[in-house]
C-alpha cells in the first residue's frame, strides 16, 4: 500500500483517466517563443512525462498576436503552428503522459502597443494602454481561444488549460477594478462573468466531448476590486455548466501586493481556498501553489481540499518527483524551494527558465551527466552548493570521489540561509545532498580541513576547489570593537546580539540578517500568522481577500545600512526583492543609503548621511559587507602539477550566488 494513496490513485474523467493526481501545472520557460527551441521543449516534458506526472499542462500560448504577453512570444493560430506542436505532444504520449495546452491572452498584461482589454485602463505594471474591445472584438477574441484550443486537438493534445486568472484577459473581465464596461460583458456579475462562460462554452463546441478543459479560476485576486466571493461561486458553476472538465485553482493578479510562490509563502498556502469552491462544484477541482513534498500534497487530498494538485516549480527541480515518492524514495527528491531565482527571475528577465537547485532545467538536451568514458579519482573541497553539485554529479558520472568539509555538516552558505525566519525551505537541498551523496556513493569527509599536502600525497587525478568566502572585514575605525559582529557570527553561530543593532551591507545578506533580527517566530510555517501579516483574509469576509496587514512587532530595533546610493537589496530577485522590502518597512527597519561609515566605539556607529554626521547609540553592529574568496589551496595544487578547478565562491566571491554554483558545479562534472 502506497504511503499517498491519494496522491497516487488514477483519476477517471469518463473519456480518459489520468494516471495520478499530480498536473504539472503551467510554466512558460521562454522555449515556446521558437519552434526552433521546440526539440528541447519536448525532450524537457518527455523527462517529465516518464517522471511519471499525470498531467502536464504547458506554458502559456496566446491565441492571436493580440493577446501575446510580449511581441513574437508562444502563440497557436494557425494550421502550421499547430503541426510543429505534434513534436512537444509526440514524445510526452510515448511515455505513457498526457499534455493540455495553456492558452493564455494577456490582455492588459501584454507588453505591446496592440493590447487589449475589458476598458482602456492601464495595468500599474505595464506601460502599455490596453484599447478597451468594442462588441465585435469582445466575440473575436471568444472565437481565438475556441480556435486554438481545435488546433491543439489536432496537434495531438489531450486537453487545454484556459487561463483565467492571475489579472490576464478573462480576469479583467470579471473584475469591476478594470472592467467598466456598461455592454453586456460588464456591469452586473452575471455580464462581467460572461466571457469566461462563453469562452469555455465555444470551446467545448470547437473540441468535442472527449477532451479536457480544463478553467484556471481567480479565486483569490487579492487586488483591490477584485471579484466577491459569491462571484467567484457563480463563476465556477457556470464555468462548469458551459463544459469544463476540470478547475484549477489561481491565486493573486501579477499586479497584487501580496506574495503568493516565494519561499516565505507557508506551503499549501492556499489550499483551503480551494477547499472552499469544491463543494460549490460537482467537476474536479486542483489545488495549487507551493506544493512541493509528497505529504504535503497528499495532506490536501486526504484533507478533502482538491481532487488533484498541480506543482509547477517542483517539476522543475525534479522531473522524476512522482517516481521517488511512488518508491518511497521522498527523501531523495531535489524539492523547489521556492527561490525563483532560475525560474520566475529568469522569465521576467526575458532569459530561458530553468532551475536553481536543477541547473538541467530546460537544458534536458544540452546538459547530460553521461557516464565517463575514463574514470578517475577526484577530491572535491568543500561542501557548499558548488562542491555539493559537483561531487555528486561526477559521482553519478561514474567518478571515484571524496568530498571534504572543514565544518562538522554539509551545505555551506545554505546552512546559514536556513536559518532565516522564511527560508526554511533551503534546509531541503541540505537533506537532498546528504541522501545523494550516499546514493552516489561520495566518500565524505567532515570536520577536516585537508591540506594541499594531503591531497598531493592522496594522488587524486583531479582536484575541485569549492572552499567557498570568508566575510570582509571593512576597514574601519573600531571594526575591533567587542559590539562588531559578522554575520556568521549572528546567524550561524547564533552570537547574542543588542536590543538596537546597525547592520552594515544591504545586499543579500544584510536583508537575510534584517530579517532574522526581527523576527522571534516564522511567518512561513505558521499560515494564519502569514495570512495576518499580508493582509490575506477570508473572501467572504472582503472582496478580493484583502484587509490591513498586521506584524508581530519587532524584538528590536534595527538599522539597515548601506555605502552606495542604490536601493536595498537591489541585487535581489524581482520577485521577491520586493517582498523583503515591504517586510522589512512593516518591521520599521530603518534603511539608509549612501552612507559613510566614520567609526564604532562605546557610544555606537558614527556615520555621515550626505553631509550630515549622525550617531547610531546601537549595541551590536553586524557587518554584511561582502566577502572574500578562499583558495590557499590552488597555488600550491598547481605547483605540484594537479589538475585544479576553482567553483562557486572560491572562484567569484564578489556576489554570494547559488544559482551559480550549482550550475558551475555541475558543468564541471558534466566535462571532467
Ligand atoms: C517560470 C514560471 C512561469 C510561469 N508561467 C505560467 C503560465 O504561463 N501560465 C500560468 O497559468 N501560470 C504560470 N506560472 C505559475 C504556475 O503555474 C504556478 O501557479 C506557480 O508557479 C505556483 O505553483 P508552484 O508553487 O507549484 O510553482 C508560472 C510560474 C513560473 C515559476
Ligand atoms: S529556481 Fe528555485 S523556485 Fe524555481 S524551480 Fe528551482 S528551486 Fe524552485
Amino acid at each position: 500500500m502506497s504511503q499517498y494513496p491519494n496522491l497516487l490513485s488514477p483519476l477517471d474523467l469518463g473519456f480518459t483517466t489520468l494516471r495520478n493526481r499530480v498536473i504539472m501545472g503551467s510554466m512558460h520557460t521562454g522555449l515556446e517563443d521558437k519552434e526552433a527551441h521546440f526539440p528541447q521543449l519536448a525532450e524537457y516534458y518527455a523527462e517529465r512525462a516518464r517522471g511519471g506526472v499525470g498531467l502536464i499542462v504547458t506554458g502559456g500560448f496566446a491565441p492571436n498576436r493580440t493577446g501575446w504577453l510580449l511581441p513574437l512570444a508562444s502563440k497557436l493560430s494557425t494550421r502550421a503552428e499547430a503541426k510543429a506542436h505534434k513534436r512537444l505532444t509526440d514524445p510526452v504520449h510515448e511515455a505513457g503522459g498526457k499534455i493540455a495546452l495553456q492558452i493564455l491572452h494577456a490582455g492588459r498584461y501584454s507588453y505591446h502597443p496592440l493590447s487589449v482589454s475589458a476598458s482602456g485602463i492601464k495595468a500599474p505594471i505595464n506601460p502599455f494602454k490596453p484599447r478597451a474591445l468594442s462588441g465585435y472584438g469582445v466575440l473575436r477574441q471568444i472565437r481565438a481561444f475556441a480556435d486554438c484550443a481545435f488546433l491543439a486537438k489536432e496537434a495531438g493534445y489531450d486537453g487545454v488549460e484556459i487561463m483565467g486568472s492571475e489579472g490576464y484577459f478573462i480576469n479583467q473581465f470579471l473584475a469591476e477594478r478594470t472592467n467598466k464596461r456598461a455592454d453586456k460583458w460588464g456591469g452586473s456579475a452575471e455580464n462581467r462573468r460572461r466571457i469566461a462562460v462563453e469562452i469555455v462554452r465555444r470551446t467545448r463546441e470547437a473540441v468535442g466531448e472527449d477532451f479536457i478543459i480544463i478553467y484556471r479560476l481567480s479565486m483569490l485576486d487579492l487586488v483591490e476590486g477584485g471579484q466577491s466571493w459569491e462571484d467567484v461561486v457563480a463563476l465556477a458553476k457556470a464555468v462548469e455548466e458551459a463544459g469544463a472538465t476540470i478547475i484549477n485553482t489561481g491565486i493573486g493578479w501579477h499586479e497584487a501586493r501580496v506574495p503568493t510562490i516565494v519561499t516565505s509563502v507557508p506551503r499549501a498556502a492556499f489550499t483551503w481556498v480551494t477547499g472552499k469552491l469544491k463543494p460549490h462544484v460537482g467537476i474536479p477541482v486542483v489545488t495549487s501553489n507551493r506544493i512541493n513534498m509528497p505529504e504535503v500534497a497528499e495532506e490536501a487530498l486526504a484533507g478533502g481540499d482538491a481532487d488533484l494538485v498541480s506543482m509547477a516549480r517542483p517539476f522543475l527541480a525534479d522531473p522524476e518527483w512522482i517516481r521517488k515518492a511512488e518508491t518511497g524514495r521522498e527523501d531523495e527528491i531535489n524539492t523547489c524551494i521556492a527561490c525563483n531565482q532560475a525560474c520566475l527571475d529568469h522569465a521576467f528577465k526575458r532569459k530561458l527558465v530553468s532551475c536553481m537547485v536543477n541547473p538541467r532545467a530546460g537544458r534536458e538536451t544540452t546538459l547530460t551527466l553521461s557516464p565517463a568514458r575514463k574514470t578517475k579519482r577526484v577530491a572535491v573541497v568543500g561542501a557548499g552548493p558548488a562542491g555539493l553539485a559537483a561531487a555528486t554529479s561526477l559521482a553519478e558520472r561514474g567518478h571515484t570521489v571524496e568530498l571534504f568539509e572543514a565544518e562538522d555538516e554539509i551545505g555551506g552558505q545554505f546552512g546559514i540561509a536556513r536559518k532565516i525566519p522564511g527560508k526554511e525551505e533551503f534546509a531541503e537541498t541540505i537533506r537532498y545532498y546528504t541522501r545523494r551523496l550516499e546514493v552516489t556513493g561520495v566518500k565524505v569527509r567532515l570536520g577536516t580541513r585537508v591540506t594541499a599536502a594531503a591531497l598531493i600525497d592522496a594522488g587524486f587525478d583531479e582536484v575541485v576547489l569549492a572552499t567557498g568566502v570568508t566575510p570582509r572585514v571593512p576597514s574601519l575605525p573600531g571594526i575591533d570593537h567587542p559590539k562588531v559582529l559578522s554575520y556568521v557570527d549572528v546567524v550561524r553561530h547564533g552570537k547574542p546580539v543588542g536590543g538596537k543593532v546597525a547592520v552594515i551591507g544591504a545586499g543579500g545578506i544584510g536583508v537575510d540578517v534584517s530579517e532574522f533580527l526581527t523576527h522571534t517566530t516564522s511567518p512561513a510555517l505558521d499560515l494564519d500568522a502569514w495570512m495576518a501579516e499580508w493582509g490575506v483574509t477570508d473572501p467572504e469576509q472582503a472582496d478580493g481577500g484583502l484587509t490591513e496587514r498586521k506584524v508581530e512587532p519587532s524584538p528590536r530595533q534595527v538599522f539597515l545600512l548601506q555605502r552606495k546610493k542604490s536601493g536595498i537589496g537591489a541585487g535581489l530577485g524581482k520577485t521577491s526583492g520586493w517582498v523583503h522590502r515591504a517586510a522589512l518597512k512593516a518591521k520599521r527597519v530603518e534603511q539608509l543609503t549612501g552612507v559613510t561609515y566614520d567609526r564604532i566605539d562605546d557610544d555606537g556607529l558614527h556615520i555621515t548621511v550626505g553631509d550630515e554626521p549622525r550617531l547610531l547609540d546601537v549595541d551590536t553592529v553586524v557587518v554584511c559587507a561582502g566577502q572574500e574568496p578562499v583558495r590557499d589551496l590552488a597555488d600550491d595544487l598547481r605547483a605540484a602539477g594537479l589538475p585544479v578547478h576553482l567553483i562557486g565562491g572560491a572562484d567569484v566571491a564578489a556576489e554570494l550566488d547559488a544559482k551559480r554554483a550549482i550550475d558551475q558545479g555541475t558543468r564541471l562534472a558534466a566535462v571532467l
